[in-house]
């Protein structure tokens, strides 16, 4: 039998009110979210991400619809049971340099502690043990504005751990990352959606790594819903190509990489290898990536050995040895 979700959405439409008009931003959107899977809201610029996971936090007003959290309706649920169900981390620089990671992170308690804000001995166990699962033992004492972006990352995401909750919402946590913390990130969020059975929603622009982490995507396409799937099914289905179709790059769906589209009137060259492996590959890619397009009829004809270092370049009168791809194509580039 399918669990709950621990979060539901009945024909939400979400977006903007000002004193004229109402601005939705998308409509009709019916999802769900279970515990112990990691969602990647991904989709354009604009699309409405960042209005979605606020509108699901109770951040600002449902236009339209509802959106369920623990099968009790947002509206109906009290501060306090809201700060039990759900913490929201942002991305944008909170203001507080002044605060140690140990108090940035214990504030996370607030919906438990008495009106003095007072941490038991339990709460400050439950802060070491956040701070050691995103591995910042030992940085307790140090002052926000002496982290790192990526360290201050992991150290909102340790404030939402002890908020304990059993959904835990990101916009942009890999926002400002190195690709060693991006990856560090986005693995740790799914190893905790996993290992504490929490339901982690995130919003992020970083495609490649939501199609190897996410358990789920939210494919957002502007004005125009929400598709939800497993990763590959995406792909499959087409999907994913469409929402970020565009004229100066592609989606190549056999290596999961986007391509540059290079020149219109492509120069052919024929690429022979006894196996396909990593050489034939990069020769591939560099190929490509100077405007020539892979053709088995071509008269320009490079030949690759995976075994050795060097390619042959044949053409109807001479044959050409080079032991770098920079040699290749620059023996290319005067014929
Ligand atoms: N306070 C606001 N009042 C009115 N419209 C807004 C407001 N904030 C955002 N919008 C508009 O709502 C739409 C969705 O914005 P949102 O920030 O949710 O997009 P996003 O998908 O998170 O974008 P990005 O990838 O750039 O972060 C945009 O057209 C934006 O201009």
């Amino acid at each position: 039998m399918m669990p709950d979700a621990i979060i539901q959405t009945r024909n939400l439409t979400i977006g903007y009110v000002t004193r004229k008009e109402t601005y939705p931003v998308q409509t009709d959107l019916d999802l769900e979210v279970f515990q112990g899977e990691m969602v990647c809201l991904i989709g354009p610029n604009g699309c409405g991400k960042s209005t979605l996971l606020r509108t699901l936090a109770g951040l600002q007003p449902v236009l339209q619809g509802e959106v369920c959290i623990d099968k009790l309706p947002l509206g109906k649920q009290s501060l306090s049971n809201k700060a039990r169900l759900l913490s929201l981390v942002l991305t944008d620089r909170v203001d507080v340099n002044n605060l140690s990671v140990f108090n940035l992170v214990a504030m996370g308690r607030n919906p438990y502690t008495d009106w003095l804000g007072r941490l038991t001995d339990a709460d400050h166990e439950l802060v070491h043990t956040a701070l050691s699962q995103v591995h910042l033992e030992g940085y307790a004492n140090r002052y926000i504005n002496q982290l790192s972006d990526g360290e201050r990352q992991r150290a909102m995401i340790a404030k939402a751990l002890v908020q304990d909750t059993p959904v835990i919402m990101l916009d942009e946590p890999t926002a400002h990352l190195d690709i060693n913390n991006r990856v560090e990130v986005m693995m740790l969020l799914h190893e905790l959606a996993r290992r504490t059975n929490k339901a982690i929603v995130l919003s992020t622009h970083e495609l490649d790594l939501a199609l190897q982490t996410a358990d789920k995507l939210w494919l957002m396409t502007p004005n125009n819903g929400i598709a939800v799937g497993a990763p590959e099914d995406l792909i499959l289905t087409n999907k994913f190509q469409k929402v970020f179709a565009h004229n100066s790059y592609r989606f190549d769906s056999l290596t999961g990489n986007f391509m540059v589209k290079h020149a219109d009137t492509p120069r052919m060259v024929s690429l022979k290898s006894s196996v396909k492996g990593n050489r034939t590959y990069w020769t591939e890619r560099a190929l490509l990536r100077n405007g020539y397009r892979i053709s088995p009829d071509a008269s320009l004809i490079i030949t690759v050995d995976e075994d050795s270092d060097s390619w042959l370049l044949s053409t109807e009168e001479e044959v050409l040895a080079s032991s770098s791809l920079q040699e290749l194509l620059l023996q290319m580039e005067s014929l």
